[in-house]
């Protein structure tokens, strides 16, 4: 039985593609309409679910969507030719290549190959050198995510004390610089596989953040009452998704995120937030 508030990121989420289809509408109206493109390769089965849910939403808002597709044993060069290929492509406001790869590509050689004012998902070197230095530019999709409903659900953050477990380059690493920003000001330990104890640093935290990718790591006693969570990584197996977070944590947190309709969705709404952001723009930043 859950007791806790449940974070709602269907509902934010739903919310927040109203705000923009309003902002499309406006931008179409001037002649502009943004388009999203993604860079799928191979067949991960979560990618293939969350691309399809980026271009439903695509749909929902009026963005349009350039989709491109590669095989699991595509070379090095055929993604960077498609990479090239979008950053090249007027109807393309933004885009993203979906993560993880597959093995045999180099990951940071093809994010850097992004041009930095079409990265939609802020994960290129440059952008995220931006938000080190707190200068405007696009952020990565999940944390905006998180922080957006935490905000939208009254959650406190500045001067609240939050456990990050994991420091992927996706949700971990970028949403500690996020929060510890001077508009959050929060206070944040950084957990990882080699943090002695991490339960005690999760009891301490007003806010944890389970973002590791490890089946129901978070465990009820783990977590202080009343606290807030958030159950981002998910694990898919035969039985089903698995998420970060033990389900009897919903006794003794105050909120919680599922991890079925909680981050999730905020990811997706806030990439459409940074692709209606660049069309709004209206072109390359300067010094981008
Ligand atoms: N290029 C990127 N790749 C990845 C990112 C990212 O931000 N950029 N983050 C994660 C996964 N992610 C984004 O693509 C993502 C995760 C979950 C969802 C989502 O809609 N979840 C649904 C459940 C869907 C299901 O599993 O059935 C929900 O919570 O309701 C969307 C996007 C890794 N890769």
């Amino acid at each position: 039985m859950t007791t806790s508030v449940m974070l709602d990121g269907n509902a934010v989420a739903a919310d927040i593609k109203a705000e923009l289809a309003d902002r499309v509408a406006e931008l179409r109206s001037r002649g502009i309409t943004p388009g999203l493109g993604t860079v799928l390769v191979g067949d991960h089965p979560g990618s293939r679910v969350y691309v399809a849910g980026k271009h439903r939403d695509c749909a929902e808002v009026g963005i349009a969507s350039l989709r491109v597709e590669l095989p699991a044993d595509a070379t090095q060069a055929d993604v960077e030719a498609a990479v090239l290929a979008l950053d090249a492509d007027p109807a393309c406001t933004g885009f993203i290549v979906q993560l993880p790869l597959p093995p045999h590509l180099d990951t940071h050689a093809v994010l850097e190959l992004i041009d930095p004012a079409k990265d939609a998902d802020g994960l290129h070197p440059a952008n995220l050198g931006r938000l080190v230095l707190g200068m405007p530019g696009p952020l990565p999709c999940t944390p905006r995510g998180i922080i957006e409903l935490l905000r939208r659900h009254d959650v406190p953050i500045t001067g609240a004390t939050f456990c990050v477990i994991g420091c992927g380059i996706t949700v971990g690493r970028p949403l500690g610089l996020m929060l510890t920003r001077s508009s959050e000001h929060a206070t944040v330990t950084m957990c990882h596989e080699r943090t002695e104890d991490i339960a005690a640093h999760a009891r301490a935290a007003d806010v944890v953040v389970a973002a590791a990718g490890a089946a129901h790591l978070v465990r009820p006693d783990w977590v202080r009452p009343g606290a807030t969570v958030l159950s981002v990584g998910i694990t898919r197996t035969i039985e089903g998704v698995l998420g970060d977070v033990h389900p009897g944590v919903g006794e003794v947190a105050g909120r919680l995120a599922p991890t079925v309709g909680g981050v999730g969705p905020m990811t997706r709404a806030m990439l459409l937030t940074n692709v209606v952001e660049a069309a709004e723009r209206g072109g390359p930043r300067e010094g981008g």
